[in-house]
């Protein structure tokens, strides 16, 4: 017997309306099922005589999330209902958009993509204020696809259409009707009444019947068309190189407005289903899921404890991090306190902190009656007397074990039981820190990337005796502060630092053995990185730099590579770009350009390590010089897996994307690492560490993975609390 699949409900009211409600929890997605059961619905509807106009409906307040994603980079088979233009043309525009009675779409909670897309064949839209819309494909490395690139033009204009499909943008029903992309808002509770009687309204004539796919009165004329379209083509070359699938949707909404809009549709159909086979679809639908998985802690999230209220939180230490953190947490509408040790470097501090939310207001990100709110929830304070009533302090002081211990005994003094001390460390072991207090079990490591009001990741380490309820209060905290967070065991460098180390380590081995500098940055910079190692550890600045990379030589002094390259730059005063002379010179604007005067440095360094120079390092290939100083990087990440220091694979994918600027269209470093095969990266490792010594030797973790030929991170581990 063949099986039913009823995904979309037809309801016919006594005014003559029928409703179409998708019904397919929790998000009513558009699977082949759903749409296949709506055209159905619209077929039936359409023949009946007692209806005269149709709303579409999501049901449970939600219209549609969009395509299934996890279909994407699979086979489609040879149904026909999956042909080249099957769901777009044939549904979409030819029983839809041209159905002989009128459709309203009432349009709650999301809209995304394929859901987005049928509104927008719908002859009309009516959205709640606080509805979701978004043709988000370009996120997954594909295109709309169901007519998106055709309608939305022509409904908002191009410049609008491409912001918003180029930069995957999500509006609310509100932004959405200034741009008319709706007609109309609703409240939730008369989206439905609203939509019926809209739907009369066309019926009668009171109301227009757009066909999206044939209005032109919003489109630029040809010769404008063209500039916006090369505009937004340099754009994406310059935003994303390596990307094509921005530019092939471009160059398939030109086709419409060019050859006309069935063109359109037909080119669209083709470039989809090129497209989401694609290794750009598989690795950025990877990305999209595991960074949903990292919500998901296993004996955290799954047991039945609430996170308690965080009203004040105290920073210490006013510096870029400390200031930068503070920001965050300002724009999350928390009270904060700055301290720090004398009046001048909390003037500076704070003046810090109002300076970048006052760029948040330039730039058009808060408003300027926020900009007021939230800058009256900042006080500064030299001494702990208003610690008594903090339920979490960040500390961001100096990389100094000592020092640390002794903030972390105060704290213990001056704040409350239930206080939570979180250290932004960025490798010192957190063991090491609260040595000298009884509190362990409310300390942990709060780890932000800097700029800290920017950067999306918090590396949050608990230790063994950190309290299940801290680390629940502290996930809960890096939702309201929009952070992704990356929940860790305690170690050296902890999980992002810690896979990188060998990043820079490896690029100076290669400078030190005759490989380029600039060589090397332009390589990486070219892989899809925001700057190459020695752009970055100007940036970073070199003391920090020497401080960090002792915590690895203490740890791991098997495996690292010492270079005495950076400690004789700083014996010349040259700190990086803060002294604007690093790797590379800084004019006044911190434009870099190379420093012909390095070679000396190169050269002593080479002479103190007692190296020999290989000539051929000097030749080295874009593509060699990406596996020397990644290939270490799969490695560290390897043994970060197998000492259980992460939860999952998919969580140093997030933590290399989000906290490194490592590309997230190659999926993150394990997913690049499974997709290069950890059989070839192990014997690379293996025939360098011959040449070069221990620092390349693969692990054990990658050793074993290689020889069985199983990807990378198979297996699951809970994160350990070394
Ligand atoms: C052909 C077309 O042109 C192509 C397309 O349509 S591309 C798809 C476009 N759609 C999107 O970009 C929407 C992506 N989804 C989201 O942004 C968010 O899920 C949302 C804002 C809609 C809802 O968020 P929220 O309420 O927090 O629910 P969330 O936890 O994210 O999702 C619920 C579940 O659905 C999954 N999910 C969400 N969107 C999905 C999608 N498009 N495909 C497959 N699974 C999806 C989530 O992973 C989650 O799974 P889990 O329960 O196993 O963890």
């Amino acid at each position: 017997m063949e099986k039913t699949i009823k995904k979309t409900v037809l309801e016919v009211g006594a005014d003559g309306v029928g409703i179409i409600t998708i019904v397919n929890p929790p998000l009513n997605l558009v699977s082949v099922d759903v749409f296949l059961s709506l055209k159905k619905s619209i077929e039936e509807a359409v023949q009946r005589d007692d209806v005269k106009a149709l709303v579409i409906i999501g049901s449970q307040n939600k219209f549609s999330a969009g395509a299934d994603v996890t279909t994407f980079g699979k086979s489609q088979g040879k149904k026909a209902h999956t042909e080249l233009g099957f769901l777009s043309i044939e549904f979409v525009t030819d029983t839809l958009e041209a159905a002989r009675k009128p459709i309203v779409a009432a349009i709650d909670g999301p809209a995304f993509g394929g859901g987005l897309e049928i509104a927008l064949a719908c002859h009309t839209r009516i959205s709640t204020s606080a509805a979701q819309l978004g043709l988000t494909e370009l996120q997954y490395g594909i295109l709309p696809g169901l007519g998106g690139t055709q309608r939305l033009p022509r409904l908002v204009g191009l410049p609008k259409a491409l912001e918003m499909i180029m930069m995957s943008k999500r509006l609310s029903g509100k932004d959405a009707l200034k741009l008319g992309l709706v007609d109309a808002i609703a409240p939730r509770d008369k989206l439905l009444s609203v939509a019926r009687h809209w739907a009369l309204d066309i019926v009668d004539y009171r109301r227009p019947w757009v066909v999206s796919l044939y209005k032109n009165d919003r489109l630029e004329p040809l010769a404008e068309a063209r500039i916006i379209l090369n505009l937004a083509r340099s754009q994406a070359r310059e935003r994303t190189p390596n990307l094509t699938h921005p530019l092939v949707c471009i160059d398939v909404i030109e086709e419409g407005i060019v050859a006309g809009p069935r063109s359109g549709l037909w080119k669209e159909a083709e470039a989809l289903l090129q497209l989401r086979q694609s290794d750009t679809c598989k690795a950025l639908v990877h990305f999209f899921f595991a960074q949903r998985a990292t919500l998901k802690i296993p004996g955290v999230t799954d047991m039945v404890l609430s996170p308690r209220n965080i009203n004040k939180v105290a920073i210490l230490g006013g510096g870029l991090m400390g200031s930068g953190i503070a920001t965050a947490f300002l724009l999350g509408n928390y009270h904060v306190i700055l301290k720090e040790v004398d009046h001048h470097l909390l003037s500076a501090g704070l003046d810090r902190v109002k300076a970048n939310l006052q760029s948040h207001a330039k730039k058009g990100k808060i408003t300027k009656d926020k900009l007021e709110t939230v800058l009256s929830l900042l006080k500064g304070v030299l001494d702990y007397d208003s610690f008594k009533d903090v339920d979490l302090v960040i500390e961001a002081v100096l990389e100094d074990v000592s020092l640390k211990q002794q903030v972390f005994a105060d704290l213990e003094k001056y704040c409350p039981q239930h206080c939570i001390f979180a250290s932004n460390t960025s490798s010192i072991n957190l063991d090491k820190i609260g040595e000298k207090t009884k509190c362990q079990n409310r300390i942990l490591g709060a780890h932000f990337f800097s700029p800290a009001q920017f950067m999306p990741l918090l590396e949050i380490i608990r230790t063994e005796r950190t309290s299940l309820q801290v680390l629940v209060d502290l996930l809960n905290v890096s939702k309201k502060i929009k952070k992704t967070a990356v929940v860790v065991g305690n170690c050296t460098g902890f999980a992002v630092n810690r896979m990188f180390f060998p990043f820079s380590q490896a690029a100076t081995l290669l400078i030190e053995r005759g490989a380029d500098i600039y060589q090397i940055d332009q390589a990486i910079t070219n892989f899809g990185m925001p700057m190459g190692p020695f752009r970055l550890a100007d940036l970073v600045g070199f003391r920090v730099a020497i401080a960090s990379g002792s915590q690895y030589i203490e740890k791991f002094p098997e495996r690292v590579y010492k270079s005495y390259l950076i400690p004789l730059m700083l014996e010349d005063k040259r700190e990086g770009q803060s002294t604007r002379k690093g790797f590379y010179l800084y004019d006044e604007k911190r434009k870099a350009s190379p420093d012909p005067e390095i070679v000396k440095f190169v050269e002593k360094a080479r002479i103190i390590s007692q190296v020999i120079v290989n000539p051929q390092l000097s030749r080295l290939s874009a593509g060699e010089i990406v596996e020397m100083l990644f290939f270490p990087v799969v490695n560290e990440a390897c043994r970060i897996l197998a000492e259980g220091v992460a939860i999952r694979a998919s969580d140093l994918d997030i933590a290399s994307v989000l906290g490194r600027g490592f590309p997230a269209y190659r999926g993150g470093i394990i997913f690049w690492g499974n997709f290069i095969g950890s059989r070839y990266i192990c014997s690379r490792l293996e025939d360098w560490s011959k040449v070069y010594g221990k620092f390349f030797e693969p692990c054990p973790y990658l050793v074993e993975h290689a020889m069985n030929e199983t990807p990378l991170g198979t297996e699951t581990k809970h994160a350990s609390r070394l």
